[in-house]
């Protein structure tokens, strides 16, 4: 694997020069209300720029976890960047998914077999609940599961997964409470771009 680092100006680049940074009133998968996004998949569309920022985090993992033999992805916005950081590292890609509203499970015949060491990647870490959940769906097989990465923390290191965690960049972006919003804030219609099925108001 060809190191490649990115400084975290080179990865903003990224997405900035991808249109992938949006400013408005998002509701986020955690629940909790933003006024900036990260719409990843703008970044995910551009085969060129998935491979710059996924050679940088399989590079930023080899060098925190050593050998990778299976990465492993929360859909649906990890399996891109799974895939993709997966082929740098040389090990397999696989994830795990939800039916609608439930927990995510590892689904098609995916194993994290003995003797094998497995790595989350994530594209966002906000608050880190979806790799936490993503790590409770795989604890129970028999491989290692050594750590957890990500593009972009924009807890502000905060997040905590239970495993050890490596990110290509860390930003301390707001995000509210839905009953705590800054008045500017409220003030914008929400929209929620993300997956996860969201309890009815
Ligand atoms: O750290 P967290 O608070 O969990 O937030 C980050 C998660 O939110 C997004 O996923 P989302 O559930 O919106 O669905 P998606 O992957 O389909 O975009 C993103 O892909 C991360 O998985
Ligand atoms: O917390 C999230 O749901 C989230 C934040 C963000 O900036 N981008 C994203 O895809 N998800
Ligand atoms: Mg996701």
């Amino acid at each position: 694997m060809t190191s490649a680092p990115m400084s975290p100006d080179q990865v903003l680049a990224e997405f900035r020069d991808a249109g992938a940074l949006l400013e408005g009133h998002f509701i986020l998968s955690s629940g909790l209300r933003s006024p900036v996004f990260l719409q990843k998949m703008a970044i995910f569309s551009e085969p060129p720029r998935t491979e710059r920022l996924c050679r940088a985090l399989a590079a930023a993992i080899a060098a925190k976890f050593g050998k990778i033999d299976i990465v492993v992805s929360p859909a649906i916005g990890g399996i891109v960047p799974g895939y993709e950081t997966a082929r740098h590292l040389g090990a397999r890609a696989i994830f795990v998914e939800r039916d609608p509203g439930g927990p995510f499970t590892l689904r098609r015949g995916f194993q994290i077999p003995a003797g094998q060491r497995a790595v989350i990647v994530e594209d966002i870490v906000t608050t880190g609940l979806s790799a936490r959940e993503c790590l409770a769906a795989i604890r129970s097989e028999p491989g290692e599961i050594v750590g957890a990465a990500c593009l972009i923390d924009r807890s502000g290191g905060k997040g905590e997964i239970g495993v050890p965690f490596v990110s290509l960049v860390t930003l301390d972006i707001p995000a509210y409470p839905a009953d705590a919003l800054p008045p500017d804030l409220a003030a914008i219609p929400a929209v929620k771009p993300g997956s996860r099925a969201m309890p009815k108001p």
